[in-house]
């Protein structure tokens, strides 16, 4: 079942044209990287997945429903069933983790256990811990907790595992596969760790110029005659 369709996507900032005619579908199941040079519209495109930004020209088809059309009531369904993570992220300062938990529990009315979240994420030492005063890449693991917690149908996720150290990022990845092969959500993420790509994603967006100039699996990028996904991208993209 197709989760988003979008057809001759065009988004502007001015007269600074960033988007020119993107055509992207995402099936239920997949995990989809979206990659790019830095500025190249990759955040923008989520952001218009997420249903958080406009667009000019094109179609946007999200769960059967195209966004631009739809009424709010069912545009606020429609994001019931998207969970996203977006950089950098600020929460409520004053909150502790465990409570932010909670709190978003309530929020999603999720049946999901928030002991066990605590566990899955390593978050146990730092539950009385306020939001504000973490590091870095411990914001991102609440961030990514906090979004399992609604068992979306659809996760988004921007750069999520910037900042990270190697354990926390084959902790995350293993969260979001897990989910992926449970629930058969979706998941489309942007990423500059090439090596992420190869090894997790099954198809792979590269936006060059405005438009996907490759949106191919990752297998076929591998079989066409590439070493790796992060050799594709360099003989792909000049500076
Ligand atoms: N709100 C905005 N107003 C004006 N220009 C914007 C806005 N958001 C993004 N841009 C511009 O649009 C272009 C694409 O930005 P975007 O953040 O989508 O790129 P990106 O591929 O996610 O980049 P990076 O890899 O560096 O995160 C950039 O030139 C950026 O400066």
């Amino acid at each position: 079942m197709a989760i988003i369709d979008v057809r001759n996507l065009q988004k502007s900032y001015g007269n600074n044209q960033v988007l020119k005619g993107v055509n992207f579908q995402a099936q239920e199941g997949e995990v989809i990287g979206v990659i790019g040079k830095n500025g190249a519209g990759k955040s923008t495109f989520l952001e218009i997945l997420m249903t958080i930004k406009s667009y000019d020209i094109g179609t946007v088809i999200v769960f059967d429903e195209d966004i631009k059309s739809i009424p709010t009531n069912r545009l606020e369904q429609l994001r019931q069933n998207i969970s996203v993570v977006l950089q950098p992220t600020q929460f409520y300062k004053t909150l502790k983790v465990g409570e932010l938990l909670k709190l978003f529990k309530a929020y999603y009315q999720s049946p999901v256990d928030i002991e066990k979240i605590i566990a899955d994420f390593k978050l146990e030492a730092h539950r009385k811990k306020y939001f504000d005063k973490l590091s870095g890449g411990w914001k991102q693991i609440v961030s990514l907790a906090i979004a399992f917690l609604s068992e979306p149908k659809l996760l988004i996720l921007d750069e999520p595992t910037t900042g990270l150290d190697p354990h926390m990022r084959n902790l995350l990845w293993s969260y979001i596969k897990n989910y992926n092969d449970k629930t058969g959500g979706t998941v489309i993420l942007t990423t500059h760790n090439m090596d992420e790509i190869e090894l997790y994603c099954d198809k792979v967006m590269l936006i060059n110029n405005g438009v996907n100039e490759v949106f191919e699996t990752t297998e076929n990028i591998l079989a066409s005659g590439y070493k790796s996904i992060n050799a594709f991208y360099l003989q792909s993209v000049s500076i």
